[in-house]
């Protein structure tokens, strides 16, 4: 419903009334040039010429303050619009002789007093409001170096300059209409696309991840650069915010804001927020110079800078501040920060209407609002030979003036051109600066150019040109841009939009039904219909527009009709479901006191039965109690179970190991018997032998008598029957004897009979006439023996230092043993050494010898078949050692040897008898545990 204020101020606009008496800040009313109408040829589809309303440019200037009061200047100021050049002696134009006071006029003049605030406001903020219409800007400070260019754009630590200003009051006002970070994108062509809040929130996301891996700034909210200002430098932080707000805002709109920060330097452009050109070796900057191109509408723009989009005026202070670390600046001696280059920050405030239903920003691109506001810091203009430069600064400054020169060349050609309505081609492409800011001069926007005085008298030369510059300027007229339809839909939406969002919440909260139950369409309310048709009227007599206006209005008119006759409808519905609902609440009322009565009966049937559970927990925790001493007891009696028939099974143990020993013993005891018994049996045979060769040599006796006798025949056939009896009964006798001394009744399990009769007897007669003991087994050839021994020699042995050594040629200690098939394989032979006290301070040492044998199950066994005993005594006691040990010791070694084995077996028996009663235990204990623990699993018999 905006469009008939509009349509009126335009047709004012084309019946001559300027405009710009609506800018209530700014230039003073009294120093308003009428605005200049131009004739350009437009192209409105039907190529009709127009008349567009052109702007002179609005030149003012500043005039920084001097030094000291009694310093000699060359500016006077004759009052707010006017000033008067004196030149001094020292000047160009007094050698000359042209020397004369020169009076310029301005927009406007600002002494040493005024304040950055006025220079802003009157200055820069209409721009920032033409800027928040969607009109394109520009604003330019000239002037000779030093003369406070840099400090009136950006101003000092303590005194902001137009540019932040610009920003903080472009923050204020699109504060409620700020759209979030990333819906728009710079398309990198100078447009911008829309995207939804969804794609916004994940390069929102992307953003912080960025974030966090790099500092953050000194007030922590925006991401500080690693090439940040300096603590000398201006801090956005600390800087004073301007509060003004403009209310020009399109409700119905989102608005964003991109800066970018560029400079021209040596006739280069460069992007001074390139992040990528950083160099970690040298900590520079090396910039990477860009390209000037034209969008599709002939906008000039740098190819591929980099538009950074913030959220508020202190992050892009700070964007400008890293920018500004870049700039190219220098010590020069006429301004100790001199600016090398022009820069251009430009603030980009892009608009786009939010859609008929007032949630999102509208897709269509052709919509998207963008407006530019370029605040530029010209370098200072200087003389060669006042500053002095050579080198690099030389070439800079040439460069700088060049372009400067090739500034004010443009504007001549295009204030001829307007004035004689010539057509000269403006040599904006002659330089990067003029090329740039071509746009501006060709009517894109509104163009404002602050010149700055240092009123010293050596700048009177060079403020001279200036001035004429600005002479020249003021003359150019730029065209005012078209005022653009910036939101085209029915307005109201976004409100009706909070209203419906609010309502749906309130209904969710009280009725708790599901959101997307309610359908969200503000259209329905909202949307009157198309769009109204362009009400600008570029005739008098144009008939159609008010035609189409009309028939726009009348469909508006039924629109509205339809929605009037919806309303009722829905007013209808909504009363019958509003006596619906009253029905249904008096329905409920009723039910509420059943309920409550309910509620009421069942609240005391929960307290009787808390207290019948209490009860009842009572008991339980009684039971609990009760179950755990029993579970205590059970727990000890268990215990003492346990231990019971732990001692059970020890006693059995102990019980089995005596019952195992009381074999043994029997075994033993047992096979003592049969030896007693085959020692008793040889003994009778022996005298049986005896007796039977008594009879023999009786038989003798008697042979010879009867031979004697022989020749009595009858006699003599009587003493062959005899005989022949005698033999056969003599016969029959051996025979018996035989079967005593059969190996097989004489055998003992330890020792094998078989192995002992083997050996033949060998009976040695002794000089006392008696038989030698000797043991033809003890007796080996060192050359001939074979036999591989074990030797087992329990304990640490005591060196007998006797030449009595067991002949063992082949032998391997037990406890060397590594494997029991050393013993089962390759042993055939085991030893048993034993050293003992005889109790007189003498040593006994017993070698026990045996064969091994392997056993039934792929064990070996040892059968023990020798004992050689080894007794030192000290002389003085022989006396008195026991006779029981000699006894042992001389039956061993001197037991009678009648031949055969019985002589081996005797002594055997004696040996056993030994063993048995002195060794049996270590045997039994040592030997068979040594083997075993040798052998491991195959543990031999013990023998
Ligand atoms: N109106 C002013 N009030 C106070 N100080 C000023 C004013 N104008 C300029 N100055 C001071 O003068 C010095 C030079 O100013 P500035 O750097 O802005 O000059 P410039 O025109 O940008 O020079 P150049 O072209 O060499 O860059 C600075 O220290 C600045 O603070």
């Amino acid at each position: 419903m905006d469009c008939l204020p509009q349509a009126k101020r335009l047709l004012l606009e084309k019946f001559g009334t300027p405009s710009r008496s609506k800018t209530s800040v700014g230039t003073p009313a009294s120093s308003k040039r009428p605005a200049t109408r131009i004739g350009r040829i437009g192209n409105n589809g039907n190529n009709l010429k127009i008349a567009r309303v052109a702007d002179p440019i609005g030149v003012f200037c500043r005039v920084r303050p001097w030094g000291h009061s009694d310093e000699e200047r060359c500016v006077k100021i004759i009052n707010e619009k006017q000033i008067a050049l004196t030149p001094p002696d020292t000047s160009m134009a007094w050698k000359l002789g042209t020397a004369k006071e020169m009076t310029y006029s301005f927009e406007c003049v600002y002494g040493p007093d005024a304040d950055q605030q006025t220079i802003f406001e009157n200055i820069a903020l209409p721009l920032v409001q033409n800027v928040m219409k969607g009109k394109n800007g520009l604003l330019f400070a000239y002037g000779v170096t030093g003369s406070g260019k840099t400090y009136t754009m950006s101003g000092g630590p303590n005194s902001s300059g137009v540019m932040p200003r610009c920003l903080d009051v472009i923050f204020n006002s699109i504060a409620s209409n700020h759209a979030r970070k990333f819906i728009f994108k710079p398309d990198r062509m100078n447009g911008f696309d829309t995207q939804s809040q969804a794609d916004a929130m994940v390069d929102k996301q992307r953003e912080l991840n960025t974030i966090t891996k790099t500092p953050r700034s000194r007030n922590g909210n925006t991401r500080m650069p690693a090439w940040s200002a300096t603590p000398g430098d201006i801090d956005a932080s600390c800087r004073n915010r301007d509060p003004t707000v403009v209310s020009i805002l399109q409700q119905d709109s989102l608005y964003a804001v991109f800066v970018t920060y560029v400079e021209i330097y040596n006739n280069f452009v460069y992007d001074l927020l390139d992040e990528g050109c950083f160099d970690d070796r040298t900590k520079k900057f090396n910039l990477q110079s860009k390209m000037l191109r034209e969008d599709g509408n002939h906008n000039v723009y740098v190819n591929g800078v980099t538009e950074v989009e913030c959220s508020s005026s202190e992050e892009a202070f700070e964007v400008f501040l890293r920018g500004q670390k870049r700039r190219k600046q220098a010590h020069t001696s006429l301004n100790t920060e001199s600016s090398r280059s022009h820069a251009i920050f430009n603030i980009r405030v892009i608009q786009a209407p939010l859609d008929s239903n007032g949630e999102e920003v509208t897709e269509d691109k052709s919509l998207i609002c963008i407006s530019q506001l370029s605040l530029v810091d010209l370098a200072g203009s200087e003389r060669y030979g006042r500053t002095g430069a050579t080198g690099d600064r030389l070439k800079e400054a040439g460069n700088i003036n060049n372009s400067l020169m090739s500034l004010r060349k443009c504007m001549d050609i295009l204030r001829e051109n307007q004035q004689s309505g010539s057509t000269k081609m403006v040599p904006y492409r002659d330089t990067k600066v003029t090329h740039y800011l071509k746009n501006y001069f060709e009517g894109e926007g509104r163009v404002r150019m602050i010149i700055c005085l240092n009123p010293r008298n050596e700048d009177y030369d060079e403020n001279l040109h200036v001035m004429s510059f600005a002479e020249l300027t003021r003359e150019i007229v730029v065209t005012r841009p078209v005022e653009k339809k910036l939101d085209p839909m029915t307005p109201g939406r976004r409100k009706a939009n909070e209203i419906f969002k609010e309502a749906r919440r309130r209904i969710v909260e009280d009725i708790k039904i599901d959101e997307s139950e309610i359908p969200m369409d503000v259209n329905m309310v909202y949307g009157l219909g198309p769009p109204l048709p362009s009400c600008v009227m570029t005739k008098s007599e144009e008939e159609g527009l008010i035609t189409n206006l009309r028939r726009a209005l009348e469909m508006r008119i039924k629109g509205r009709a339809e929605l009037a006759k919806i309303l009722t409808e829905k007013r209808h519905n909504f009363r019958i479901r509003l006596i619906d609902a009253e029905r249904d609440v008096e329905t409920m009322k009723i039910e509420t006191t059943n309920l409550k009565f309910r509620v009421s009966q069942l609240v005391e049937e929960k307290e009787k039965t808390e207290r019948v559970l209490q009860v009842v927990q009572f008991e339980k925790n009684e039971q609990e109690t009760r179950a755990d001493e029993l579970e205590k007891e059970n727990r000890a009696l268990k215990e003492e179970l346990e231990n019971c028939r732990m001692e059970i099974r020890q006693k059995e143990l102990v019980h089995l190991k005596d019952k195992e020993q009381l074999k043994t013993d029997l075994e033993l005891q047992k096979e003592l018997n049969e030896l007693k018994a085959d020692r008793h049996l040889q003994r009778e045979e022996a005298k049986l032998r005896a007796s039977y060769k008594n009879k023999d040599k009786t038989f003798e006796t008697i042979r010879s008598l009867i031979a004697k006798a022989e020749d009595d025949k009858p006699r003599r056939s009587r003493s062959h029957t005899r005989r022949r009896s005698f033999s056969e009964s003599m016969s029959t006798t051996s025979s018996e004897a035989d079967f005593i001394l059969s190996p097989t009744k004489t055998r003992s399990r330890v020792i094998s009979a078989s192995n002992i009769l083997d050996v033949p007897p060998s009976p040695i007669k002794s000089r006392s006439g008696g038989v030698v003991a000797a043991n033809p087994r003890s007796y080996r050839s060192r050359s001939s023996d074979n036999d591989r021994w074990i030797e087992h020699t329990p304990g640490q042995p005591i060196k007998s230092g006797t030449v009595f050594q067991p002949v063992m040629k082949k032998k391997k200690s037990l406890s060397r043993l590594t494997s029991a098939d050393e013993i089962v394989n390759k042993a055939s032979k085991y030893c048993l050494n034993l050293q003992q006290s005889d109790g007189d301070g003498g040593l006994e040492t017993k070698l026990y010898k045996g064969d091994v044998i392997p056993s039934r199950t792929g064990g070996a066994q040892v059968v023990f078949n020798d004992v050689e005993i080894l007794k030192q005594v000290s002389p003085s006691n022989v006396q008195h050692t026991s006779p029981s040990k000699k006894r042992i010791s001389s039956s061993a070694f001197l037991g009678p040897m009648t031949g055969g084995g019985t002589t081996l077996v005797g002594k055997l028996v004696e040996t056993y008898d030994e063993f048995d009663s002195v060794t049996g235990d270590v045997l039994a204990e040592r030997c068979a545990t040594g083997i075993g623990h040798q052998i491991g699993s195959k543990r031999s018999r013990r023998t």
